[in-house]
């Protein structure tokens, strides 16, 4: 199977390329960015010796003439107008961004004007535990935020014991490498270094994509408590859900229970770390409950369960091939 990325210069791209290179059932035939004209081992030096391919322009014509499923990871509104044009061009399309991620009228008031309607409602939301069946007839997946990835993964399978009414709270922690390749005074490195901060609490998108994903999987509202932090690391998200049950629930069991035949969720006995799935898809999980309060710990690496390898598990899927095809499991520990 042919497969092209688009936007292969940047952070996720270039996880796109690692992954794929290695995946047994996949070939890179088509890779690109804004301006083209360069050597992927110019763009990336750490692919020296490694991957000798032209980057090109982004044209969908090209990527439709050399692949039959691209994955778009482009920032949010530059996708769509791709997706858009690859669609009709019956190309598959995992796409990485916000862009299909919401129904219309959250997106519209949390990004910007939506410029693809008509397939918004063919898109599927590719968290695999949750949606496996319609990933795998789906020509349109939107592949999940990162701290939505590992929060709703923490979340899910408490909400029908949670008590109705009562604040949820997810204190979330990325590296930088969240953030994308360019450059910010927040990303600085002595601003960053040996520092840590809240940022956008109460207020980050990804608020309204937790608590719509919570309606339309267990038709439950909650208010959701997001506050996302940024910590001096390069790649990681460690999430911490607080909430209040209604009993005194056996919630190891529930845990166990819910993700029993997951491969890509570990459930463990102790609070997890982010470098324990630092380079793979894992989502870790661990609960606690003392009495009725409830605490659910998760981690996963930001730039692989919360964007390249779940896009890649989400092409396994629509390709008919096994879930785990060419899936890295082994962390970059120490
Ligand atoms: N970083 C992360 O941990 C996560 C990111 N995501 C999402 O994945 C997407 C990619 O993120 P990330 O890799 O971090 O972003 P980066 O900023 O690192 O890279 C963006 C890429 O998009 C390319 N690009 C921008 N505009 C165009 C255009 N008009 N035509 C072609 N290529 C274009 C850039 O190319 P050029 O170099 O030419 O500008 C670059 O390759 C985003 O939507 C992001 O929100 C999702 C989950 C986690
Ligand atoms: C650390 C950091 O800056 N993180 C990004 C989220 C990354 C991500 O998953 O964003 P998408 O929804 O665009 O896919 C942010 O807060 O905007």
């Amino acid at each position: 199977m042919n497969v092209a990325i688009i936007g292969a210069s940047g952070y996720t791209g270039l996880e796109l390329i690692k992954l794929l290179l290695t995946h047994p059932k996949f070939t890179i035939t088509y890779i690109a960015n804004s301006t083209g004209d360069i050597n992927v081992q110019d763009l990336h030096p750490c692919l020296k010796d490694v991957l000798n391919i032209e980057v090109s322009k982004a044209n969908a014509n090209d990527v439709a003439a050399k692949a039959d499923l691209a994955f778009l990871a482009l920032p949010h509104k530059t996708s769509m107008s791709f997706a858009k044009e690859l669609l009709a061009l019956d190309v598959k399309v995992v796409d990485l961004s916000a862009d299909y991620r919401l129904e219309l009228d959250t997106y519209e008031e949390h990004y910007c004007a939506h410029e693809d309607k008509d397939n918004i409602p063919n898109s599927v939301y590719g968290l695999p535990e949750y949606y496996k069946e319609e990933i795998s007839s789906a020509k349109l997946v939107a592949n999940p935020g990162c701290y939505p990835t590992a929060s709703l993964l923490a979340l899910l399978p408490f909400v029908d014991y949670i008590e109705e009414g009562t604040q949820v709270f997810i204190d979330a922690k990325s590296g930088i490498s969240g953030a994308g390749k360019k450059l910010t005074e927040l990303a600085h490195f002595a601003n960053l270094n040996e520092n840590m901060m809240a940022y956008n609490p109460f207020k980050h998108r990804h608020m309204p994509e937790i608590e719509e994903k919570i309606k339309l999987v267990k038709n439950k509202e909650f208010q959701i408590n997001f506050v996302p932090q940024l910590i001096p690391v390069t790649r990681g998200m460690l999430i911490s859900v607080y909430a209040t049950l209604k009993d005194e629930v056996n919630v190891e069991e529930i845990l166990e229970e819910t993700y029993k035949n997951n491969e890509f969720v570990r459930v463990r006995k102790s609070a997890v770390d982010i470098k324990s799935t630092a380079g793979t898809n894992f989502c870790d999980v661990f609960v606690a409950r003392n009495k009725k309060a409830l605490f659910i710990n998760s981690s996963i690496d930001n730039l692989l369960r919360g964007a390249s390898s779940q896009a890649v598990v989400n092409a396994n899927l629509m390709c008919g091939f096994e879930e785990n095809e060419g899936i890295p499991k082994l962390a970059y520990v120490p």
